[in-house]
């Protein structure tokens, strides 16, 4: 674990996967990226291993693959970062080596090197981060346009009732009675969840933590595509509100909110349909993420390295859009 490209791994970190000097050298070598300069591991992240890798030919990103990603949908996911990145979108791009191959081995797990993109995610965000978050993601969907590859959403709504008929339990121990608030709601969104939107590839976490925003707060890139599937491209709009448009108390900041309606409008205008159907997607994605949440609350065991993330925030937030579902009617886009 001792090397020369090696600085100290923090404790308690998403970094599953340790790597040799000498694997590094290995996965190089079949790459024109030069020697290595430095290599360390990334504290950030849930999913993968992350290592910031400096080679004489720059600064990149090494992701292995662990288990939560399936390896056959790699294809998928690095066809799309490579596409958008042809079509002018920034995002991190996967480097492909003197084959032509981008996903690649290391210590038997999948792994790809991506361009390192710079900027740096906000934890607070502003309206103004929001209107730029907005524009960020009407040009991901404009830019994905003619992408041939598709990937079925395993997350959208067909999923939430099945997936929740084996979280009852978790549910009644995260707060007594949610289970039959929860089946409701899931009632409720498979009456009214659309069927007809405008479809296209969607990021489907578009959150804060996976937008980069330049020193001048302009929209800098989006990195983490590992959910982006097919769907209503207006329910990635619904994800990014709940996500970035929730204040620390709880309460929904309208001002946010139209500002990143705003933001995106000014490269896709949505259409009456998509612009109805917003409370309800709201409603919906917040379902999504309460699910996942509360999956992996109850599935990660006390003192584990990564924390799950907090189910009780998209409680919350299922709270708000069933009790006010005009909230997110946005009116007109200031
Ligand atoms: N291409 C990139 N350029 C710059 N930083 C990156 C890049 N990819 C990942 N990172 C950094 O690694 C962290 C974790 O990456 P992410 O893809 O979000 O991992 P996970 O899927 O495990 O959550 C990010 O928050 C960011 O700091
Ligand atoms: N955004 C999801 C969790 C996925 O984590 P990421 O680090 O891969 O973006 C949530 O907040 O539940």
């Amino acid at each position: 674990m001792t090397g020369r490209l090696r600085s100290r791994i923090p404790h308690r970190m998403a970094v599953y996967t340790d790597i040799t000097d000498e694997e590094l050298n290995t996965l190089l070598a079949d790459f024109d990226l030069g020697a290595p300069l430095a290599f360390k591991g990334i504290a950030e992240g849930v999913e993968n291993s992350n290592f910031l890798l400096e080679t004489e030919a720059g600064r990149f990103i090494l992701t292995v693959y662990e288990k939560r990603v399936r390896e056959d949908e790699l294809p998928y996911f690095l066809g799309l970062t490579r596409w958008l990145a042809q079509h002018g979108y920034p995002s991190a791009t996967p480097m492909i080596d003197r084959a032509g191959e981008a996903l690649k081995r290391v210590r038997g797990k999948p792994c790809a090197i991506f361009s390192f993109l710079p900027g740096l995610s906000v934890r607070r965000p502003s309206a103004a981060h929001c209107r730029q978050a907005g524009e960020g993601l009407a040009r991901l969907h404009l830019a994905a346009e003619g992408f041939a590859m598709t990937r079925a959403n395993d997350l959208g709504q067909a999923a939430w009732a099945p997936m929740f008929a084996k979280l009852h339990g978790d549910a009644e121990a995260l707060k007594p009675g949610l289970a039959a608030v929860i089946e409701g709601d899931l009632e409720r969104l498979a009456k009214a969840w659309p069927q007809d939107l405008p479809s296209g590839v969607i990021h489907a976490d578009y959150f804060p933590d996976n937008v980069f925003f330049n020193p001048d707060g302009t929209f800098a890139g989006t990195i983490d595509f590992y959910f982006a599937c097919n769907d209503a491209l207006a329910y990635d709009i619904a994800v990014a509100l709940n996500a970035w448009c929730f204040e620390a108390d709880g309460s929904f900041n309208i001002t946010s909110a139209r500002a990143m309606l705003a933001g995106y409008e000014t490269h896709r205008p949505l259409n009456r349909a998509e612009r109805d159907a917003l409370p309800v997607l709201a409603h919906g994605a917040a379902m999504r993420f309460f699910l996942t949440r509360l999956h992996d609350w109850g599935a990660t065991p006390p003192g584990a390295l990564v924390r799950p993330k907090d189910p009780l925030e998209y409680e919350r937030k299922l709270a708000v859009h069933r009790s006010a579902p005009d909230l997110v009617l946005l009116g007109e886009a200031s």
